[in-house]
């Protein structure tokens, strides 16, 4: 039975404001970025989770949840591309950052198919001016234009892709890709953060296929649309 699936259309008046959720703290300083892949989905940096030094606490969380890694969800225009939408409109893109709750489970593939396993911090991306940290991942976008490139990419702090304000949703869902595994709490930030179209375009530029694969399909659209809420609430900070 699927009655925790995600995405989700967020509805801010909807969603109950709840005095007991604390803020989020994202302890990210002693990150370690490892490589930056294109996984035929999405293009993904992850992170080195074998201790600590990488976490998202507090909020709805009763442990510290280890990062993993982070990756992007776009269109093929500027007006789709998020996965979450509010009050039925979507951003350009968007942006998560996958932890698991190490605590209470040994691997991560153990946590994500667990209801507490995984946290998934939702950022939304909105097009505008040039967001001055992104390039350092755009740049590196050419390395990684097949399914299955990957290359080496350190000393990457994803604070850098943090808006200004962590006021945030939270409710109970799912990954978004298959297995599309019932297990992840969610906390999509209120506020976007702006990219250019520019910045956008390129990673419009990546692709689904693989070098060997004689058809070139670009990576675009891999958003998944929202889901039956299924009577879930959708809590908010203040
Ligand atoms: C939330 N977005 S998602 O479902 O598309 C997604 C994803 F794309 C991932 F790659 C991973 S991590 C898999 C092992 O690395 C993940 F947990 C996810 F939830
Ligand atoms: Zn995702």
């Amino acid at each position: 039975m699927q009655n925790r699936q995600s995405p989700i259309d967020i509805v801010p008046h909807q969603a109950s404001r709840d005095p007991n959720l604390s803020q989020i703290v994202l302890n990210y300083d002693r990150c370690t970025s490892i490589n930056i892949s294109n996984n035929g989905h999405s293009v993904v940096v992850e992170f080195d989770d074998t201790d600590d030094r990488s976490v998202i606490q507090g909020g709805p969380l009763d442990n510290p949840y280890r990062l993993k890694q982070f990756h992007f969800h776009w269109g093929e225009k500027g007006c789709e591309g998020s996965e979450h939408t509010v009050s039925g409109n979507s951003y350009a893109s968007e942006l998560h950052l996958v932890h698991w709750n190490a605590v209470k489970y040994k691997t991560f593939d153990e946590a994500a198919t667990a209801p507490d396993g995984l946290a998934v911090l939702g950022i939304f991306l909105d097009t505008g001016d040039d967001h001055r940290w992104l390039h350092t991942i755009t740049d590196a976008l050419y390395m990684v234009k097949f399914k299955g490139s990957i290359t080496d990419f350190k000393d990457f702090n994803p604070k850098c892709l943090l808006p200004s304000s962590l006021h945030y949703w939270t409710y109970l869902g799912s990954l978004t890709t298959p297995p599309l595994h019932e297990s992840v709490i969610w906390i999509v930030l209120k506020d976007p953060i702006t990219v250019s179209e520019k910045q956008l375009g390129k990673f419009r530029m990546l692709l689904f296929t693989g070098e060997e694969e004689d058809q070139r399909l670009r990576m675009e659209n891999n958003f998944r649309p929202p889901q039956p809420l299924k009577g879930r609430k959708v809590r908010s900070s203040n």
